[in-house]
């Protein structure tokens, strides 16, 4: 399908980090979850087919969400999470291809549940410039600060990592449905240490393109991420920035 892409939203994780009652993709943002402003990015975005959500076994969150905000959406498919991030979007892969009959070579976006800010420009951005990009895409951000390495055995500086050339990997991250299946597959059998998808993909010997993103569209990780997200999308909300 040309121009058209289905979307993949990891989001069968614990949040371990944020210290709250629940994983934090459930966390109330703004008036509704962490991961309905997360979905609503891609649910009326025309080039998305569909979204494949991989949501932990016996998740007790994601029924209320279909019940209410999903009720109106066909389009929007759950798959089983895994014991990592890396398994999750293998599987939620797994399901477009095997069950879905997806084309293997479909465009895919894998867009953390965690990445609330994410605007409708940076969307569009990564769909003009990854579209025909055979060896992937992701949005990124420029290093700003200086970075160190730190000694192994102490916390303190080994030595200053050359800044020029380092940059922040965001999501979405998007690659053919095939290619992507095949490189994550190919890392996970090696035991290979796969923290996003182009990490899987450089392994398979593909060098994906940076495209440039907005710094805001962080991941919720820690608490006081909540505190910024919530300042970016009410800053949002009264620019319309992330709905142009
Ligand atoms: N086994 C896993 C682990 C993570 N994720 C998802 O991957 C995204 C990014 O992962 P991260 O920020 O590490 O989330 P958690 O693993 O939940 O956080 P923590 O490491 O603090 O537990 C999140 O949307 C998370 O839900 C997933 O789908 N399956
Ligand atoms: C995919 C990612 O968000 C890109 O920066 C990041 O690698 C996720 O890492 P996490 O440890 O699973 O949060």
């Amino acid at each position: 399908m040309l121009n058209k892409c289905w979307v993949v939203i990891p989001a069968a994780g614990v949040g371990a980090r944020m210290q709250a009652d629940r994983p934090k993709q459930y966390l109330p943002l703004v008036g509704k979850t962490v991961i309905e402003h997360t979905l609503a990015c891609f649910l009326e975005h025309p080039a998305v087919v569909g979204i494949v959500v991989a949501i932990s076994e016996g998740d007790p969150y994601w029924a209320e969400l279909t019940a209410t905000t999903l009720s109106e959406w066909e389009n929007v498919y759950t798959a089983p999470g895994g014991r990592e991030r890396a398994d999750s979007v293998l599987n939620a892969l797994d399901y477009l291809a095997n069950t879905l009959q997806v084309n293997a070579d479909t465009s895919v976006l894998v867009h953390d549940a965690a990445r609330p800010c994410l605007s409708r420009p940076d969307v569009d951005k990564l769909l003009a410039e990854g579209m025909e990009e055979t060896a992937g895409a992701i949005l990124a951000v420029p290093v700003r600060d200086t970075m160190k390495r730190a000694q192994l055995d102490t916390q303190r500086i080994a030595h200053t990592e050359e800044r020029n050339g380092l940059w922040h990997a965001l999501t979405p991250q998007m690659a053919r449905l095939g290619v992507l299946q095949d490189a994550l597959t190919h890392a996970l059998q090696m035991g290979l240490s796969v923290t996003d998808e182009a990490s899987a993909l450089e392994q398979f010997g593909l060098h994906p393109i940076l495209v440039e993103g907005d710094a805001r569209n962080i991941k919720i990780t820690r608490p006081a991420d909540l505190a910024l997200a919530t300042f970016f999308l009410m800053e949002a909300a009264n620019t319309s920035h992330f709905t142009q």
